[in-house]
C-alpha cells in the first residue's frame, strides 16, 4: 500500500482581480500551474476512530491545521453517507517543504492530498468533483489541488478550466518574509477593476499579476528580489506572495541564476508541470 503522497506546490502564472464581491472577497482571473516539488505527506488509515497529526507544523496548533481538518471534513461526509465505518481513523505524518504563507499554495495542498489519498485509503468513493466541493469550504486554492490539472481559474478560484500552459523550469525564490494575504487584498491601493477577458486575449498578452505592486511598495525585500530575478529572465510574484518566480527553458539555465543568489534568498528551482503530481500518484496505484 502506498504510504507516500505528494502534495505539490502551484505558482499563479498570472492573477488579474476583476471586483469584489460583497462578501469581501475578490472576484480573479488566474492560470494555476503545478510544481513537481512540494510537501511529502506519509497517511496511515487505522480504526482509531481518530484522526492524528504526528509531526507537529510549527505555529499552526493540531486542531487548526489544513490537514487534520480536511480529514475530519472527509470523515464527517462519508459517514453521513454510511460509505465508512464509524471506527474509520488516520495518521498523518508530514515532511514540510513548502514555505508558510509563500503563495506556492502548501496549506491547500496538503489538505487537498488529505482529501484524495483519505478517500482512496478508506474506500470512501467519492468523486474529485465532490472532494473540490467539500474542499473549497478549507480555502479557495484547495478545488485546483483536489481536481489536479492546470486551469485558468475564474470567481474566488472555484471555477477551473483546463488548461495547457508551457511546462517551463522555475527558480522560485523566498525573500525571508512572509505576507499576509488578507493584508493585500485590504489594501486600499490594489487594483481591482482589471476588465474581464477571455482565456484566448490572456493568453496572447504578456502574463501579470495585479498583487505585485502593492507587494512590492509594502515589502522591501519582494521588490528587490523581482528587480535582481528581472535582470536574468521575466519574473513575477505567485498569489499573493511572498515568493517570486523567474522562468527558463532548461533547468541549468534556473540553477545558474539561483547560483548567484544572494545571501538572504532561499530558492529551488522545479518544472512546471499540467498534471499533479498527486493525480500521477493516484492513477499509478
Ligand atoms: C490569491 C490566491 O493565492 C490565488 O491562488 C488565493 O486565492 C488565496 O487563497 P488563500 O491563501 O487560501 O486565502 P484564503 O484563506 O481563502 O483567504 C484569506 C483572505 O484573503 C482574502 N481573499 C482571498 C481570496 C480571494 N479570492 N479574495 C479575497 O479577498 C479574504 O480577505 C480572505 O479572508
Ligand atoms: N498544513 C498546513 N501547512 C501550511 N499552512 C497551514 C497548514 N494548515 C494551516 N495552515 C495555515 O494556513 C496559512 C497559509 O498557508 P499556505 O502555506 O497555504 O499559504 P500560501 O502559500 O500563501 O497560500 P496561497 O497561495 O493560497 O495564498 C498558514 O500561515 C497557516 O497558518
Amino acid at each position: 500500500m502506498i504510504t507516500s503522497w505528494p502534495a505539490p506546490a502551484k505558482l499563479n502564472l498570472f492573477l488579474y482581480i476583476t471586483g469584489r464581491r460583497a462578501d469581501g472577497y475578490h472576484n480573479l482571473q488566474t492560470l494555476f500551474q503545478f510544481l513537481d516539488y512540494g510537501d511529502q505527506l506519509q497517511i496511515t488509515p487505522d480504526s482509531s476512530g481518530r484522526v492524528t497529526l504526528t509531526t507537529p507544523v510549527e505555529g499552526v496548533a493540531h486542531d487548526d491545521n489544513l490537514m487534520v481538518r480536511a480529514a475530519l471534513l472527509l470523515r464527517q461526509a462519508a459517514l453521513a453517507q454510511r460509505r465508512l465505518p464509524a471506527d474509520a481513523g488516520a495518521q498523518i505524518a508530514i515532511e514540510k517543504r513548502l514555505p508558510m504563507g509563500g503563495g506556492l499554495g502548501g496549506g491547500s495542498s496538503d489538505a487537498a492530498t488529505v482529501l484524495v489519498a483519505l478517500n482512496h485509503l478508506w474506500g470512501a468513493g467519492f468523486s474529485l468533483e465532490t472532494l473540490a466541493e467539500l474542499g473549497i469550504r478549507l480555502g479557495a486554492d484547495v478545488p485546483v489541488f483536489v481536481r489536479g490539472f492546470a486551469a485558468f481559474a475564474q470567481g474566488v478560484g472555484e471555477q477551473l478550466q483546463p488548461a495547457d500552459p508551457a511546462e517551463k523550469w522555475y527558480l522560485v525564490a523566498h525573500p525571508g518574509v512572509s505576507v499576509p494575504t488578507p493584508l493585500v487584498f485590504n489594501d486600499p491601493q490594489l487594483t481591482r477593476d482589471t476588465p474581464v477577458r477571455s482565456l484566448a486575449a490572456l493568453l496572447s498578452t504578456p502574463f501579470h499579476n495585479d498583487c505585485e505592486a502593492v507587494v512590492r511598495k509594502r515589502f522591501r525585500e519582494v521588490d528587490e528580489l523581482v528587480s535582481w530575478l528581472l535582470e536574468y529572465a521575466p519574473s513575477r510574484l505567485t498569489g499573493t506572495g511572498a515568493c517570486v518566480f523567474a522562468e527558463f527553458d532548461t533547468e541549468s539555465a534556473a540553477r545558474q541564476v539561483l547560483e548567484l543568489a544572494p545571501k538572504w534568498v532561499c530558492g529551488f528551482v522545479a518544472r512546471g508541470v499540467n498534471v499533479s503530481p498527486l493525480h500521477r500518484t493516484l492513477s499509478g496505484l
